[in-house]
């Protein structure tokens, strides 16, 4: 694969957030875009809307596959095509070579991070909208949040979320974006 976009400055990479479903991608994104005044793309949002119906109804009629090859397709084709935007990854994204490879080649990826304990506290607002949780024990979610996390670990840089709202995730984001931009030689 030919990925693009890897010698552009800092300042002009997408910013990408990635992380295990409700680690607040979606939501953080949104906020962070707004305040650095850039676009905002959710991947399973543009993909919804490119295919004509919600994430849940392409995993039950398409099935999980399909829905795979729609990731890949989507977000290595913004990665090649795309400059300063922020981009919210669903969260088994990062787990294809080819997407974690165009994402670090030609974004800043930010992992936003959670304990497995305040996970679970958020599970019960996540079930019914995340296939992928209701096929599963607790017990399987948990293997699969610690065997994700290993792969989330290939990124730029982690925030943790445990304890600030989305607001004070946002802001120390730009905060931290605003020095590394300055600092670039
Ligand atoms: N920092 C946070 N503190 C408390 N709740 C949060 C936080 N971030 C997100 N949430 C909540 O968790 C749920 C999942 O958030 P969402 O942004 O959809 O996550 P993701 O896109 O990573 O799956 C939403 O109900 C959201 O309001
Ligand atoms: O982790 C996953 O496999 C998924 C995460 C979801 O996105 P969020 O991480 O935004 O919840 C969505 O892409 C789909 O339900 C599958
Ligand atoms: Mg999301």
């Amino acid at each position: 694969m030919i990925i693009k976009n890897i010698d552009i400055p800092l300042n002009q990479k997408n910013i990408i957030l990635i992380g295990f479903m409700g680690a607040g991608k979606t939501t953080i994104g949104q906020l962070l875009a707004e305040k650095l005044g850039r676009r905002f793309l959710d991947a399973d949002q543009e993909i919804e809307r490119l295919h004509g119906m919600p994430v849940t109804e392409i995993f039950k009629s398409l099935g999980e596959p399909a829905f795979r090859q729609m990731e890949k397709d989507y977000i290595v084709e913004l990665c090649q095509q795309s400059r300063e935007q922020v981009v919210s990854l669903g969260g088994g994204s990062f787990m294809q070579d080819e997407i974690r490879s165009a994402c670090l080649h030609s974004g800043i990826v930010y992992h936003l991070d959670l304990t497995w304990e305040s996970w679970k506290e958020r599970f019960a607002e996540l079930i019914d909208t995340r296939p992928i949780l209701q096929s599963r024990s607790i017990e399987e979610i948990e293997e699969l949040f610690n065997s994700r996390k290993i792969i989330y670990a290939d990124n730029h840089h982690t925030v943790n979320v445990d304890t600030l709202t989305p607001e004070q995730i946002a802001d120390h984001m730009v905060r931290h974006l605003r020095t590394q931009w300055e600092n670039e030689v």
